[in-house]
């Protein structure tokens, strides 16, 4: 079998068009979204994700700014820059690009933030919400790729999807996603025994485990659908969390890295800042 390759670069540009059109009808009601993007230090890669995001933004019409702080600033400082932005009325979404230097509490950051305009998703209100199947800001990479499977034609309901990671910002959410409808799931994580005997079961296999070349054909069945949502540099190129090469032999779909899920987690983010814009003006 070779696989349909699922390219979310392509997706996430037809779905940037759509949000383009529909930020140019918010401006017709004086509705102007906007988002705050908020980066401590000069990380290059976390430098690049945020310049892609602002980007972005700008390309469909968001009003946006970018925040760039010294590594030297404090806690309190940030906490104080995030109580501005929620009380500011122009602000619609806020993010803080992580990960944070040490001297600084991820999740006192993320607490801080109002869920209201929490567009990554990852306050405990909005993580809640996810938990007991409501309607909230879903974190942008799971988000992203429940929308690559729907575009995709796959059924969810009552497949077994296998996730390896157990992160805040991917692993959990996104199986929590799959849960609300209706699949099968199991975590698989760095002390998990027997991977391979986990993997071997998957109808969809979801790999977000920081780990090159961790999963490869050997790892799969005949059939499985692999999302690779591993972003990692060897010897300075971008490389997955899985052998592209191989697993593609197997598989019936599979996202490749780059352009896969990654350019979805900038999509999701600016539909997050749209719909954050639209329940705070009360706008259908
Ligand atoms: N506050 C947040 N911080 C971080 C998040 C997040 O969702 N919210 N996620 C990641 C990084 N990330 C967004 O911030 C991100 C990662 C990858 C991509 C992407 O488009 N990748 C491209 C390749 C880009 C490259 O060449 O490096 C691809 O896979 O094709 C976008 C956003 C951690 N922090």
């Amino acid at each position: 079998m070779s696989a349909e390759v699922i390219y979310g670069k392509q997706l996430a540009e037809e779905l940037r068009q759509e949000m383009k059109k529909e930020v140019s009808e918010l401006h017709k009601h004086n509705i102007h979204p906007k988002l705050v993007v908020v980066i401590i230090g000069q990380d290059p890669a976390s430098m690049s994700y945020v310049k892609g995001k602002q980007r972005a933004s700008e390309k469909i019409g968001l009003d946006s700014e970018l925040m760039e702080l010294p590594e030297s600033t404090s806690e309190k400082e940030l906490l104080d820059l995030i109580d501005q932005l929620n009380q500011d009325q122009t602000v619609h979404g806020i993010l803080v690009q992580l990960p944070l230097p040490n001297h600084i509490e991820d999740q006192k950051v993320i607490e801080a933030i109002n869920p209201e305009k929490d567009v990554d998703g990852f306050h405990p209100i909005n993580v809640g919400r996810l938990l007991t199947g409501q309607e909230t800001f879903y974190p942008c990479t799971p988000y992203g790729i429940m929308v690559m499977l729907k575009r995709a034609n796959i059924t969810i309901e009552g497949k077994h999807v296998v996730i390896i990671g157990r992160s805040n910002l991917v692993g959990k959410p996104v199986g929590q996603l799959l849960l609300n409808e209706n699949a099968t799931v199991t975590h698989c994580h760095s002390r998990t025994k027997n991977l391979r005997d986990h993997t071997k079961q998957a109808d969809i296999l979801i790999v977000a485990a920081g780990k090159a070349g961790l999963i490869s054909g050997d790892d799969i069945e005949e059939g499985t659908i692999v999302i690779d949502v591993g972003v990692n540099r060897v010897d300075g190129k971008l490389t997955g969390d899985v052998d592209f090469e191989s697993a593609s032999e197997k598989a019936s779909h599979i996202t490749p890295v780059p352009k896969g899920v990654g350019p979805m987690t900038i999509t999701m983010l600016l539909h997050n800042t749209i719909k954050a814009a639209k329940r705070i003006h009360n706008h259908q």
